[in-house]
């Protein structure tokens, strides 16, 4: 239970209705205990008769008003059974969200980093099986848990003062029953654990089935994609049916404790009142329900048990996870505005988690307003220094100045706020394309979107499509060619209007035509801000005010076009491969 403290504080908040859920839940209970005694009473009522005590009249009267007081008791039992559930189930769920909640916004505090040391599946599921375990002893637990403390501290009292050698005999199959059902739970959590694992394997891979579906086909690889798909659904099926086998048992065996208990009753019962010990076979009748009222909270303990373990190993994986502090954090609370005066000062940088030293030892300035167009190989650091920007990650050694204040020495929302970044992968969501480029500026109007549409040269593909800006892109909609994609993303951060426009080769898939058009109309947008261009092409790089030439994370050129092409070296002979590729 040491994890679970953890959850005490939602306790307290909901604490008034948790309360009342309490309350609720004893009133349920008692008068729900009516319905045995009555039924003993009426019983007597036919003796008395019997032993004509009373008359056939009164004997009737008295067993209607008996039936009538069952009647109505039982329906309040039910009235208050359901606002028990009202109460603490709904303060389960409030809890269930509030924890997801927290989950969720401690994901969007942790760096890159933590990302790429966890797998999706296991993030997932911290957020949705974990928290729903924890729910389950927030609520379910909870209330069965006060349910069946209020029975026993009711029921068993007054099965002693009734008749307390039957009240033994009654009492003593039902341990038998929850350590039976202890273990059930204990073999069915685990076995539907295997089966869950196995589902989420097949989703995962039907998943990737229909996203390659284009190179299943291509590569005609239908029939092993069947084939392993078969193989895992077998595996499924079987280990379906060792949960179905032990799930089956899980009945028979709460019934067949409630009969033997019932026979109890019945033998040592009878023989009580042949013996005289016992005054009235309602006693027998009121046991009898007794019995029945038990043995649903007996089983209980055994699978509440099981729910509070389970909940305390999900609450664990929780906690680990809520403790892990981000490794990018914000010390600055107040804005720090920027101008977009970028500065590199020996800067080194080491992935954790491959440990390649993408950045070595590298030094450069790019004053306020200016464009810079970084080039080189595939894997010699472009894109990392613009993750360093926007401070995505922090330098291993070395200082990252903005405006010449050490990045760390800014508010990270400020740094973001002020950042325009086009990734390489722009990512789009299932969204509209109006709400994929309102990522930049949540106001925006239709017409500045329109208009930074049009500065990336997309505007007219879009008004091609059926709904314009409001057709649905992603899973449930169209699919945008890469160049489509890259300019929708190009016009989302050019609505942002930022200080500091970051393009980590976002015109790769876009002709050079297109791209001419783009790079003229951003050289008017960027006029004024700070812009670095990651690009593989000259032509992406030959305005720019500054070129720095990357090779294995360390910088080999630095020059402006006219420069660089009069030195023999990286960009001299790719803008002559480059200019030689154009003319053929
Ligand atoms: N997130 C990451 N985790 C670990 N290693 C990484 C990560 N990103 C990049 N690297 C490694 O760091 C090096 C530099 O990568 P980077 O993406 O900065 O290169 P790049 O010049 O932008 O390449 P490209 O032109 O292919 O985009 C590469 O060797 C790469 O494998």
């Amino acid at each position: 239970m040491k994890e679970l403290k953890y959850i005490n504080k939602y306790f307290k908040k909901y604490a008034v209705q948790l309360l009342l859920g309490i309350f609720i839940t004893i009133v349920a209970r008692v008068f729900s205990l009516v319905t045995p005694s009555y039924v003993k009473k009426s019983i007597e009522v036919l003796e008395r008769y019997g032993g004509d005590l009373i008359s056939k009249s009164e004997a009737k009267e008295i067993l209607l008003q008996h039936i009538l007081i069952i009647i109505g008791t039982a329906l309040l039992a039910a009235l208050f059974t359901f606002l028990m559930r009202q109460t603490i189930i709904k303060v389960s769920r409030f809890i269930e969200y509030d924890l997801k909640n927290e989950v969720f916004d401690h994901y969007q505090l942790l760096s890159l980093n933590f990302y790429k040391k966890n797998r999706t599946g296991d993030l997932m599921n911290r957020i949705s099986e974990d928290v729903s375990e924890v729910r389950n002893y927030a609520g379910p637990a909870l209330m069965y848990g006060i349910n069946t403390i209020t029975l026993f501290a009711t029921i068993v009292p007054l099965m002693f003062m009734t008749a307390p050698k039957l009240a033994v005999y009654t009492l003593l199959p039902l341990p038998i029953l929850s350590v039976l059902i202890y273990k059930i739970s204990k073999v069915i959590h685990k076995r539907s654990t295997i089966v869950q694992q196995y589902l989420s394997k097949l989703s995962t891979f039907t998943q990737e089935s229909f996203s390659g579906i284009s190179v299943i086909k291509a590569y005609s690889l239908e029939n092993k994609i069947n084939n392993e798909l078969t193989d895992l659904a077998i595996e499924g099926k079987n280990k379906s049916m060792d949960l179905a086998k032990v799930n089956a048992w899980f009945f028979p065996l709460m019934v067949l404790l409630i009969g033997i208990s019932t026979i109890f009753v019945i033998y040592i019962g009878g023989q009580q009142y042949i013996n005289g010990e016992i005054t009235s076979i309602g006693v027998i009748l009121e046991f009898v329900i007794y019995v029945n009222m038990l043995t649903w909270p007996v089983a209980v303990i055994g699978w509440l048990t099981s729910i509070v373990q389970r909940a305390e190993a999900s609450q664990k994986r929780i906690n680990e996870f809520l403790s892990i502090t981000p490794s990018i954090k914000n010390d600055v609370l107040e804005d720090t505005p920027l101008n977009g005066k970028i500065e590199f000062r020996n800067v080194t940088f080491t992935y954790e988690d491959t440990e390649i030293t993408a950045l070595k030892n590298i030094s450069f300035t790019i004053e306020k307003g200016d464009t810079v167009a970084i080039i080189g190989k595939t894997g010699s650091g472009k894109s990392t220094i613009l993750d360093l920007v926007a401070r995505l990650y922090d330098v291993s050694s070395g200082e990252i100045l903005l405006d010449d204040v050490p990045i760390k020495k800014l508010n990270l929302n400020s740094i973001r706020t002020e950042i325009g970044a086009v990734p390489q992968d722009a990512f789009l969501f299932s969204d509209t394309i109006k709400s994929n480029i309102k990522f930049g500026k949540e106001n925006a109007t239709d017409e500045e979107i329109i208009a930074v549409a049009k500065k990336a040269v997309v505007h007219k593909n879009i008004m091609g499509f059926n709904k314009k800006y409001d057709t649905i892109l992603g899973e449930r909609g169209i699919t945008l060619s890469g160049g489509q994609k890259q300019r929708v993303s190009i016009a989302r951060a050019l609505l942002k209007d930022p200080k500091i426009y970051l393009f980590d080769d976002c015109l790769s898939a876009v002709d050079t035509e297109t791209e001419e058009k783009i790079l003229n109309n951003l050289k008017n947008a960027s006029k004024d801000k700070t812009t670095l261009i990651v690009s593989h092409r000259v032509s992406s790089a030959k305005n720019a005010d500054k070129i720095i030439i990357l090779k294995e994370g360390e910088i080999l050129q630095i020059g402006t076009h006219n420069s660089l092409i009069e030195i023999d070296g990286y960009y001299k002979d790719l803008y002559h491969a480059q200019l030689i590729d154009k003319e053929n």
